[in-house]
């Protein structure tokens, strides 16, 4: 089975070295700037170690299983020109809502998976990534030609080392871990601390609170039937992953455009819709614009 990785970036380097390392088919799509450096293998260290030597290609190759892991801005250019071979399937690994139906609405719904990762991983240059943290990869679809193709996903990231599993109810599962991107990313990329003080500090707890319960009542408002209280699973990944500088901290560092499209600006979205207010988000959502604006 030939196995395609899109995005050499943090996630797109750590999923690709670990398939690799296990002896799987795989190329790692990546930026022609980084071709050069990437060609000499990839490195993962932390709570994985792995080297392994995957196929570089700085443009689509066809391939039976794909993983974009891209910003989701980046999404539908990355999908968009890729072949296929009849049995195709495209896993879309992406925080927040809307990247894999984007995706789906360009390739077709069969095709595409959406993939959740539970995963703390640092670009450090390229080719080198570090893992602080994994715990799972939740592998699911809306559409019943795209579930079919599942198992393959699943089969090829236990082989990689790596837990996944398939959840029944795909939307459920993305809204389980946007409770907790919604408290964290741009709460900690507004005030520049590591996910960890957001429990510290009694006023930065309570606006985490009032966030995530906004997206829990818009998530109750839109019909989607989570397994967790979404505060309590928000505080359990502020504890696990305390050393973190969250993603959307490190874009800001870094001057690059965040994800809040699809994180609280897509809470709030969904909340106009369903007639549910949500002011906190609203808030959070024009600080980080004028934090993007000021990078422009
Ligand atoms: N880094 C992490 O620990 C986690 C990240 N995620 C999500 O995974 C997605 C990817 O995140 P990261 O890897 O951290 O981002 P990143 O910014 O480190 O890497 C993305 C890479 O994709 C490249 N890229 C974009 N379009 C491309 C294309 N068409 N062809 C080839 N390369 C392309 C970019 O140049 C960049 O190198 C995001 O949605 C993020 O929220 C989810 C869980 C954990
Ligand atoms: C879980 C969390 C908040 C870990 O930092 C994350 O997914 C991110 O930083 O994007």
């Amino acid at each position: 089975m030939k196995i395609s990785v899109i995005g050499a970036g943090a996630l797109g380097t750590f999923y690709a070295a670990m398939l690799a390392a296990s002896g799987q088919d795989v190329t790692l799509v990546c930026r022609p700037k980084y071709r050069e450096a990437l060609e000499k293998g990839v490195q993962v260290d932390g709570v994985f170690q792995a080297t392994a030597k995957p196929r570089i290609s700085d443009r689509p190759v066809p391939a039976d299983l794909v993983f974009t892991a891209v910003k989701s801005y980046d999404v539908e250019a990355a999908v968009e020109g890729l072949s296929f071979n009849p049995g195709t399937l495209v896993v879309v690994i992406s925080n927040g809502l809307g990247s894999d139906e984007a995706a789906a609405a360009k390739i077709g719904s069969c095709r595409v998976a959406a993939g959740v990762s539970y995963s703390g991983v640092v670009f450090l240059e390229p080719g080198r990534v570090h893992v602080a943290g994994y715990t799972e990869t939740v592998l699911g679809s809306t559409d019943p030609g795209a579930r079919d193709r599942l198992d393959m996903a699943l089969i090829a990231l236990e082989k990689a080392g790596l837990k996944a599993r398939i959840a029944d109810d795909i939307r459920a599962a993305q809204w389980e871990k946007l409770f907790a991107n919604v408290g964290i990313n741009a709460i900690t990329a507004i005030t520049g601390l590591k996910n960890g003080m957001l429990l510290e500090i009694p006023e930065l707890k309570a606006l985490v609170t009032a966030a995530v319960s906004e997206a829990g009542e818009v998530a109750r408002a839109a019909g989607i039937r989570v397994g967790v209280d979404p505060v309590e699973q928000t505080y359990r990944v502020i504890r696990d992953t305390a050393g973190n500088r969250s993603s959307m901290l490190q874009d800001v560092t870094k001057g690059k455009r965040t994800e809040i499209d699809v994180l609280n600006s897509k809470i709030a979205e969904i909340g106009r819709a369903c007639g549910i207010p949500t002011p906190v988000n609203d808030t959070i959502t024009a600080l980080i614009r004028g934090i993007e604006h000021r990078h422009q």
